[in-house]
């Protein structure tokens, strides 16, 4: 039944305009699934690599899609994702590219799902997934390689952590976007927008903060229900020479473990997502040591959900939770084993957007299936709001 009869790749629109891959799977019995690869802007070293999304479709059409059709289930995801790795070749899909085969991988995820006439959450996850919802991570205020003369810090993240359900979480992060842009005019400072709809406002991160912190503040004495904050410092992106650049001034790797472990206590972080440079395991392992017990301190350039780095951090005690993001390592099976490596060993793994977005809203069905407590999928705008309504209408129909 769920035989694979066709795959049609094309380019569509990503969101920040450029082209991105596009997939359609069919099945015998008539399953249609359709997927869109999205795209990293402050991409890790270590990602599965991205090809020009036409070299990537005529790269699949010659190697992936005849392996594919009339030969693999579109139910059988292991089955479909190894095809991918046996046609590719390659350790990092430089051959169809990652944007080909996720785009696939996820499009085959959705046709096995529709001929099993299950959502995808549920096909995904199995009868016996759990039964929570992830908190929405909402990107508010940011910039690094997502804005250009905003903050250092390349995301300052509200996290509704008391909030009866995924609806209010949503809307919750929605007021506080809202009250961030109206301390910025009260302010007077003039906010653009990031590519993920977070305010890009001139302002030091010291600023940020503060801005930050009162806007969670107000809404939750609105609201009445525990909101908090955290951050992706994308540190890679800042690490140069040896130090940490935050505009003119530096940090050494010592002070940039400090100036982290002040903010989490000084702002109660709930989350800091890449405090450090994407092959400082030790220094990961240091902050962890150092804060861990209260926050959480997720790798994402560090892991790059694949699961040989992440168990070099698991041997260490680099981090306690993981990012899943499948276009960095190219299939769902490869960011299911990464989840569960991480599940295994006491991480929470936090399924995530890329800056460059579409309007597919797989990864809100990726984090109900894998019972993650955290997505990150921004706040506001059309191709962050596709996956945070998903999320409502899956909680929705799972109750
Ligand atoms: O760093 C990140 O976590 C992501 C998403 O917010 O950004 P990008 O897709 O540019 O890597
Ligand atoms: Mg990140």
């Amino acid at each position: 039944m769920t035989r694979i009869t066709s795959v049609a790749l094309r380019r569509v629109l990503d969101s920040r305009g450029n082209p991105t891959v596009e997939a359609d799977v069919l099945t015998e019995s008539g399953g249609f699934g359709r997927a869109a690869a999205p795209s990293g802007a402050s991409t890790g070293e270590y990602e599965a690599i991205e090809l020009p999304p036409t070299e990537a479709i005529a790269a699949a059409r010659r190697h992936a899609v005849p392996r594919l059709v009339d030969e693999v289930h579109a139910g059988n995801q292991r089955e479909v994702d190894a095809t991918l790795r046996a046609a590719d070749g390659s350790e990092n899909f430089s051959e169809i590219g990652a944007n080909s085969a996720v785009a696939i991988s996820m499009a085959a995820a959705k046709a096995g799902a529709d001929v099993l006439g299950a959502p995808l959450y549920q096909h995904l996850g199995g009868a016996f997934r759990g039964d929570n919802f992830p908190t929405p991570l909402g990107n508010v205020i940011g910039g690094g390689e997502h804005a250009k003369e905003a903050t250092n810090i390349q995301e300052f993240l509200a996290a509704p952590v008391g909030a009866p359900s995924v609806s209010e979480a949503v809307f919750a992060n929605a007021k506080v976007h809202a009250r961030a842009s109206e301390i910025l005019d009260e302010r007077g400072v003039p906010a653009a927008k990031g590519d993920e709809g977070a305010w890009a406002p001139p302002v030091s991160d010291a600023d940020a903060f503060e801005i930050m912190s009162e806007a969670v503040s107000d809404v939750e004495d609105e609201l009445g229900f525990e909101i908090r904050f955290g951050l992706d410092i994308a540190a890679s992106e800042m690490f140069e020479d040896g130090v940490y650049h935050y505009g003119d001034e530096t940090k050494t790797t010592d002070e940039q473990i400090d100036y982290v472990a002040e903010m989490v206590d000084e702002y109660d972080l709930v989350y800091v997502e890449d405090p450090l440079d994407e092959n400082d395991y030790e220094g990961f392992a240091e902050l962890t040591e150092r804060v861990g017990d209260r926050t959480l301190i997720c790798g994402d350039d560090l892991f790059v959900t694949n699961v040989d780095r992440l168990q070099d951090g698991i041997d260490v005690g680099a981090a306690n939770s993981i990012l899943i993001k499948p276009n960095q390592i190219g299939t769902l099976t490869d960011a299911f084993d990464a989840v569960e490596l991480a599940s295994r060993n006491g991480m929470d793994a936090v399924i995530s957007h890329r800056s460059g977005e579409t309007e597919d809203a797989t990864i809100a069905h990726l984090a109900v299936a894998t019972d993650a407590p955290f997505i990150k999928t921004g706040t506001v705008q059309g191709e962050r709001t596709a996956k945070l309504n998903e999320l409502i209408r899956i909680a929705d129909d799972a109750v």
